[in-house]
């Protein structure tokens, strides 16, 4: 038997319009699994197509994944190792909204230090949609959480029918029923009718420690180089208590003068500064 803890934290997923015309966070883990009977998948208590996979789910957040902070993604790291720490269990599924997933992905995929996969899945359109992806994409990534196929292949995200590695991935579109992908690579597999299929290995780094209450206190600022950049808002950013700052310059990550003359400054302050590029690749 195979035990999926499926991990819930709000996000497009589990939401449904709001009274006053948004859209808000709502459903449980345990909702989520119970819906997946109405949607005609497999809902994993019957010994039918997919026996062999027993579900227990955990809520530790309800919220649009545009709210989280620091300490809301370092709480997800820590519920996923604590799961871990449970030998009777095979892997996990966190359900996310789609948002700010690449962070919790980035920072699970660097701290993960366990051959048990752990798959974020999320949703384009809320359940409350007559064609929600949600159903499906939970579906795919509890089927791909308990294949043996997926143990070593790190830090998940199953969405789309697609299967990527967590490293790298950034949400690319708004709107579209795929927003992920890599700049600079493609998917590790795909979820068939008879399940996930893998057409390359991720590559998965040393492990890093979780973190700890100091990262919670961390404010990380981003600044963008652009035509007329000056250096107003990298200012404002080392006067306001910015710990670190992330500096998106133009091509090949230039900043222009003014914001490299502010760099310059920033690190003399003991600032960390990082220097990427707007390109996103
Ligand atoms: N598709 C989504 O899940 C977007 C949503 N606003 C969220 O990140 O929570």
């Amino acid at each position: 038997m195979n035990r999926i803890v499926v991990l819930a934290t709000g996000g497009t997923i589990s939401s449904h319009r709001s009274p006053d015309g948004g859209s808000r966070a709502k459903d449980s883990a345990a909702d989520l699994i119970g819906a997946l009977s109405a949607h005609g998948l497999d809902d994993f208590t019957s010994g039918d197509a997919h026996a062999g996979i027993e579900l227990e789910s955990e809520d530790i957040a309800v919220q649009n994944s545009f709210n989280f902070s620091f300490a809301d993604i370092s709480r997800v790291a820590h519920a996923v190792a604590r799961i871990l720490s449970r030998e009777d269990v095979d892997g996990v599924v966190v359900t996310h909204g789609t948002d700010t997933m690449e962070e919790t992905l980035a920072l699970l995929g660097f701290t993960h230090d366990d051959p048990r996969p752990v798959v974020l899945t999320g949703a384009q359109r809320s359940p409350d949609h007559s064609d929600s992806d949600g159903p499906r994409n939970l579906h795919d990534a509890i089927r791909t959480a308990a294949s043996p196929a997926s143990r070593g292949q790190g830090v998940l995200l199953v969405f789309g029918g697609e299967i990527h590695s967590a490293l790298g991935l950034r949400k690319n579109h708004t709107l579209a029923p795929q927003p992920f992908g890599h700049r600079s690579a493609g998917a590790l597999g795909a979820v068939l009718e008879s399940g996930p299929r893998y057409f390359a290995q991720a590559l998965t780094p040393e492990p890093l420690p979780l973190p700890n209450d100091a990262f919670h206190q961390q404010r990380v600022d981003m600044v963008l180089g652009y035509p007329g950049a000056d250096a107003a808002l990298m200012h404002a950013a080392l006067e306001t208590g910015a710990t670190g700052v992330v500096v998106l310059g133009a091509g090949a990550g230039n900043p222009g003068v003014p914001l490299t003359d502010a760099i310059a400054q920033a690190t003399a302050q003991g600032v960390l500064v990082g220097l990427g590029t707007r390109t996103g690749a």
